[in-house]
């Protein structure tokens, strides 16, 4: 299975297009748009998010709420568009551009991106940079997670810090509804209280934050991934898949950076058996993954998102035009979006675990795969 995505920020769509997806998937909208309403949420957003209602669209790969196996195209409008016609319509003329921006922000892609691709309008960097892809990646993964909730396998993403306040509640899978309907998606309703405060905080300081989000997904088969070959190995591949999300800075899987402070006696898991439940763990500092393959026990993968990058208090910069010191370039922006990004996180790691399974039980069919991999877990139980 592959994907592309395209569009920008304030262009007149988003578009996806996936190849190599099963038929006889059951899918309609609503497979996908409660995760792009649940990508836009989250307290700390900005006013952008009251101008979109992302919903998406169907422009092939489905008849009759079904795929048919053919590429899957879905595409979503910009409704913001509207408001930039002139400055993004792709006619050429009218230059400088109205909202052309030419004082790099610190911590976004404009300075790299204006030199490496020769814009002096950085705009014309700012408008694929930005975070509004990720909408395309929560539809595409939440294809990804239809397909892997009709295999048995489930996810939860929350946020475990945001900025310096920590959730005390150790996570557990009953957690799933405090956390869907805890405002800053944290299983703690006390920290989430404090989570809330600190971005109103925040936002009153023109200041943003940043925090630790966690994905965690269950009833995964052991032996997904493979140890063979560097490219193959899963952990390798979901965090190329995280660390691409705007504003990742770290992932770890399971004990992570704490476990390099423990003994390798608590660290690692020791194995046991049982007839008829057969292979399992009573710890879980692998977090799910041992050689670059799954090994039965939950997935837990913990990620760092560096604060908001465009300051209303803006960082010294240069202007690329005049080439003279200035205050960095202000967009409206979010306060943090630490609650939305760990529901890009489940989604994104959802898209490497199908394609896992396609690889390993891939079928034209979901029955087949299905099947294959309801025989492969009785092998599982005998081995
Ligand atoms: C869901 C989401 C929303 C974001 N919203 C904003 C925003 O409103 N303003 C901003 O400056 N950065 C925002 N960012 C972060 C920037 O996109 C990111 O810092 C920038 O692309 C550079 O990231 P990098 O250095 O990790 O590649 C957002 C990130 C995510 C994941
Ligand atoms: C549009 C989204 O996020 C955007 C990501 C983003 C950035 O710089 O990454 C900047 C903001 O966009 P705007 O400049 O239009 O206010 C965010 O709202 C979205 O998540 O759908």
């Amino acid at each position: 299975m592959k994907f592309l995505t395209a569009g920008e920020s304030h262009g007149p769509q988003l578009t996806t297009i996936i190849e190599g997806l099963p038929s006889q998937l059951p899918l309609t909208a609503e497979d996908i748009n409660p995760w792009l309403a649940k990508r836009q949420g989250g307290y700390g957003r900005g006013r952008r998010m009251q101008i979109e209602t992302d919903q998406v669209l169907f422009m092939s790969g489905v008849r009759a709420g079904r795929t048919t196996g053919a590429p899957l195209t879905l595409v979503v409008e910009n409704k913001d568009h509207r408001n930039w016609t002139e400055i993004m319509s792709p006619e050429p003329g009218n230059e400088p551009r109205k909202k052309s921006l030419t004082r790099a922000r610190p911590g976004h892609a404009d300075l790299a991106g204006g030199i490496k691709y020769r814009h002096k309008d950085l705009r014309d960097v700012l408008e694929r940079a930005s975070a509004r892809e990720t909408t395309m990646r929560v539809a595409v993964g939440a294809v990804a997670l239809k397909l892997l909730s009709e295999l048995d396998i489930t996810g939860v993403n929350y946020v475990s810090s945001l900025c310096d306040i920590d959730s005390n509640v150790p996570f557990n899978w009953d957690l799933v509804d405090a956390i869907e309907s805890s405002l800053v998606r944290c299983p703690d309703p006390e920290a989430s209280q404090k989570m809330v405060e600190r971005i109103d905080q925040a936002k009153k300081d023109g200041d943003t934050l940043g925090g630790i989000l966690e994905v965690r997904f269950r009833n995964l088969p052991i032996g997904l991934g493979s140890h063979v070959h560097w490219d193959r190995k899963l952990d390798g591949r979901i965090a190329q898949a995280v660390m691409s999300v705007q504003a990742v800075k770290g992932v770890e899987v399971g004990y992570g950076f704490r476990g390099t402070r423990m003994p390798g006696s608590q660290v690692h898991d020791a194995i046991y058996r049982e007839d008829g439940k057969g292979y399992y763990r009573l710890t879980n500092g692998a977090g799910g993954l041992e050689g670059g393959m799954t090994d039965g026990e939950d997935l837990v993968v913990r990620i760092a998102l560096k604060p908001i990058a465009t300051l209303m208090s803006p960082l010294p910069s240069i202007d690329v035009v005049t080439k003279q010191p200035a205050d960095a370039a202000l967009e409206r922006s979010d306060t943090t979006a630490v609650p939305a990004a760990g529901v890009i996180m489940q989604c994104v790691i959802g898209l490497v675990l199908a394609e896992a399974i396609l690889e390993k039980f891939g079928g034209d069919t979901l029955p087949e795969i299905q099947e294959r991999l309801a025989t492969y877990r009785g092998f599982v139980a005998e081995y």
